[in-house]
Formats: structure tokens, sequence, C-alpha cells
């Protein structure tokens, strides 16, 4: 795997950059995005400012998008109007494969479904967050992270053998691995009883707060909207 220097360079100095101020930079901004599905209709969201460490709850009713803001915020939709920043980078300036880089090292993502490779091991599948970030195989990082989510003795497991539990803990082990600006959930606690909805959400905060990322969940969950303070509403189909 190839090392991309201008984005390691890119991260390192966003990093110390925030180290030397109070902690306060602007991690998220997002200005004038509309977007709208193929025969769908048009969706439009209001501005949404962010700092760094102000854990952020996506709010909506089903079908007001959600989802698709998250998939805009991180790399994943381009929006047919408007400009999305994460971590001091226009996301959509870059070419495709510099956005991946990008999304690999600075955005981590956790779906309701884990989406592990299921040919991979635990460990295996950091490896490859890790390549897809554009950095090279760091083993103890991979430890250090399997440890924090007590799941050093599943590093050789592969998907399949993984309880529900110990599968949402390995798919937050790979979006905290390449220690991204934010941590995008969606819906993570969804069909969760109340101890394992206790347990992901202490583990996304904990996990953010130990890796200086902040934290961007949507969710329906009042469980969840207990936890954080911050909230942005999306306002539906215009
Ligand atoms: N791939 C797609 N093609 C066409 N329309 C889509 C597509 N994905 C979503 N939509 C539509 O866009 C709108 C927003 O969907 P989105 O999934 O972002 O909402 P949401 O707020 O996350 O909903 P929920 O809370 O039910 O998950 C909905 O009207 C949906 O039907």
């Amino acid at each position: 795997m190839h090392i991309c220097s201008e984005y390691l360079k890119l991260a390192k100095r966003n990093r110390s950059t925030t180290d030397m101020q109070d902690n306060k930079q602007t991690v998220i901004r997002l200005n004038d995005i509309a977007y709208r599905y193929p025969r769908g209709e048009s969706l439009q969201f209001a501005d949404l400012e962010v700092t760094n460490g102000q854990h952020t709850l996506i709010l909506g009713d089903s079908g007001s998008g959600k989802t698709t803001l998250l998939h805009i915020l991180s790399g994943l939709l381009k929006p047919e109007t408007g400009t999305v920043q994460v971590d001091g980078q226009q996301l959509y300036e870059l070419p495709a494969r510099k956005l991946d880089e990008f999304r690999g090292q600075r955005i981590g993502l956790i779906f309701q479904e884990a989406h592990l490779v299921k040919s991979l091991t635990v460990r295996e599948n950091l490896q490859i967050a890790q390549g897809f970030a554009g950095a090279k195989i760091n083993h103890d990082r991979i430890d250090e992270v399997l440890a924090l989510l007590n799941l050093a003795h599943k590093a050789n497991s592969y998907p399949g053998k993984l309880s529900r539990g110990q599968m949402q803990r390995a798919a937050i082990a790979r979006a905290v691995i390449n220690r991204p600006a934010i941590l995008v959930a969606d819906e993570p606690t969804a069909s969760l009883d109340d101890r394992n909805t206790e347990s992901v959400l202490s583990l996304l905060l904990t996990q953010a707060e130990q890796q200086g990322a902040t934290l961007v969940v949507a969710t329906h969950d009042k469980r969840v909207k207990s936890r954080i303070n911050h909230a942005y509403q999306v306002g539906g189909v215009v």
C-alpha cells in the first residue's frame, strides 16, 4: 500500500493547528446543500456548523433526509448545490481517489449493520481500513484499538463467529482505527435493547473523546437524544 503523503501532512497540520488553538475550530461546515435523487423529491438542508468535540444529533421524521445528509457530509453523495467542509477540507473539490483517501483518514462511518468483510478476520478488516486510508499497516494501533474495545481475543475471528455486540464493537474499531476527525453514525442503536443501547452509546462517546473525534448521530431514539445536547433538524422535502 502506498502512503498518500499529501494527506498525511494535511492531517498532521490540522491536528497541530487544533492543539495550538483552543480546541474550538470548525470541524464540519455545510452551506446551501440541496440534493435530488433521480426521479425523487428535492431535499434541502439548513446550513450547519459543528465545532471540534461538539457531538451532534441529526433529527427528523422518517424520510426527511437524515441518511442522505450523512452520506453528503461523509463524501459518499455529491450534493446538487452547496459546499461541504470537513476538517478544513472542501470534500467535493477533491478528485474521487483523494476523496476516498480523505474519507478513510478523517471520517469514521458506523451504520446499523456492521458491513465487515466476512471473508476476513477482525484484524484483517482493520488492516484494509488502514490501507483504504493510504496508510501503512500499523499492528500496534490495531492492537491498541482492539484492546480499547475489548476485542483483543477476537482479533483472528471471522465476523460470522462474533456475537452481535462484538460485531458492533468491531465496526466501531474500524471506524476509529485511523483517528478520524468525525465519527458518523446512522441509527446505531435502532433495534437494540436498553442494555446494548447504553453500551454502544457509551462506546461511541468514549471513543470519540479518546480519539479526539466529533460524533454525528442520526437517530429517532430518545435514549440517544438524552445523551447529546447539540441537535440539527432535517427539514424535509421541498
Ligand atoms: N436511492 C434513492 N432513490 C430515490 N429516492 C431515495 C433514495 N434514497 C432515499 N430516497 C428518498 O429520499 C428521501 C430521504 O431519504 P433518507 O433515507 O435520507 O431519509 P431518512 O430521514 O434517513 O429516513 P429514515 O428515518 O426513515 O431512515 C425519502 O423520501 C426517500 O424516499
